[in-house]
C-alpha cells in the first residue's frame, strides 16, 4: 500500500494575508520504501507530514493513504483511518512519564481494538523489534534520548500502519544515533512494508533513504534521488 500526495496546497492564515506552507505537493511512497525529506526550517516539512497523518486538511489536492482518498472523508473517518492505518513519531516524544516502556506501547493497543492480553505480547515483540528488549521496564526518565525515540517508533507500529510518519527531533539526537534511527526505520519499513516518510534535519543520512526529497518554500525541488 502507498501513500499519495497529488498537487497538495495548505495555506495558514497570516494576519490578513495566507501564508503558503505547500504548494502544489506531489509525492509517491510506494509500500516497503522510506522517503527522506530534507530542507531548510520553516520549508514545510512537518506541514507535509500533518497532512499525509490527515492531521490538517489541505486548502487543495488529493492525499491517498494505502487506497483510501482522504480529503473527502468526515474527521471521524479520518480519526478511523489514522488509528487503524497511519503511525506517527512527532518531533516531541510524548511518553507517560509514570509508564514503563512496554506500557507506552501497550497502551495504544487500546486506541486499535486489540485485546489487552495479546497487547503485551505485541508490545514487547515491537519493543525487541527496535533493539530494546532490556529496557521494557523502564521508565521514560531512565531512557536515553534515542532509547525514547525508539519506544516512540515502537508505539507507531502497534496498529500495523500502512503509512508511517517520522518527524526526527532537532536536537535530541547526534548525528551518530540519527543514523542508527534510520538504519532501523529502513529495515522496519522493509519488513513491515510501510510506506515510510522521514523528515530528517540531518543532511548527511538521507543517503541511504530510498529517495530523498528536498523541500524549499513549501515546493518540493527536483534532486530527489531513488535508489
Ligand atoms: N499552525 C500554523 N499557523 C500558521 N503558520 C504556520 C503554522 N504551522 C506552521 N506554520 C508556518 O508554515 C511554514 C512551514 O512550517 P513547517 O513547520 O511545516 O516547517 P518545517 O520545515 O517543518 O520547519 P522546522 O524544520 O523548523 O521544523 C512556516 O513558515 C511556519 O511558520
Amino acid at each position: 500500500m502507498t501513500l499519495t500526495l497529488t498537487d497538495v496546497t495548505l495555506t495558514y492564515p497570516d494576519g490578513d494575508a495566507r501564508l503558503t506552507a505547500l504548494d502544489r505537493v506531489s509525492l509517491e511512497v510506494p509500500a516497503g520504501t522510506l522517503t527522506a525529506v530534507v530542507g531548510p526550517s520553516g520549508s514545510g516539512k512537518s506541514s507535509l507530514l500533518a497532512v499525509a497523518a490527515t492531521l490538517v486538511a489541505p486548502d487543495r489536492g488529493r492525499v491517498v493513504v494505502a487506497g483510501t482518498e482522504t480529503t473527502g472523508l468526515s474527521r471521524a473517518e479520518q480519526a478511523a483511518l489514522r488509528r487503524e492505518r497511519i503511525g506517527v513519531v512527532f518531533q516531541q516524544p510524548n511518553l507517560l512519564p509514570s509508564l514503563t516502556a512496554v506500557e507506552q506501547v501497550q497502551v495504544m493497543a487500546h486506541l486499535s481494538g486489540i485485546r489487552p492480553r495479546a497487547a503485551r505480547g505485541r508490545a514487547e515483540e515491537l519493543l525487541d523489534a527496535v533493539g530494546l528488549s532490556g529496557q521494557a521496564d523502564r521508565r521514560p526518565h531512565q531512557l536515553s534520548g534515542g532509547q525514547r525515540q525508539r519506544v516512540n517508533i515502537a508505539r507507531a507500529l502497534m496498529n500495523e500502519p500502512a503509512v508511517l510518519l517520522v518527524d526526527e527531533p532537532t536536537s535530541a539526537l547526534d548525528h551518530e544515533r540519527g543514523a542508527a534511527v534510520l538504519g532501523l526505520l529502513l529495515a522496519l519499513t522493509r519488513e513491515r512494508a510501510t510506506a515510510t516518510v522521514l523528515v530528517t534535519h540531518d543532511r548527511t543520512h538521507p543517503d541511504r533513504a530510498d529517495t530523498t526529497v528536498t523541500m524549499e518554500d513549501g515546493r518540493l525541488t527536483a534532486g530527489g534521488r531513488t535508489a
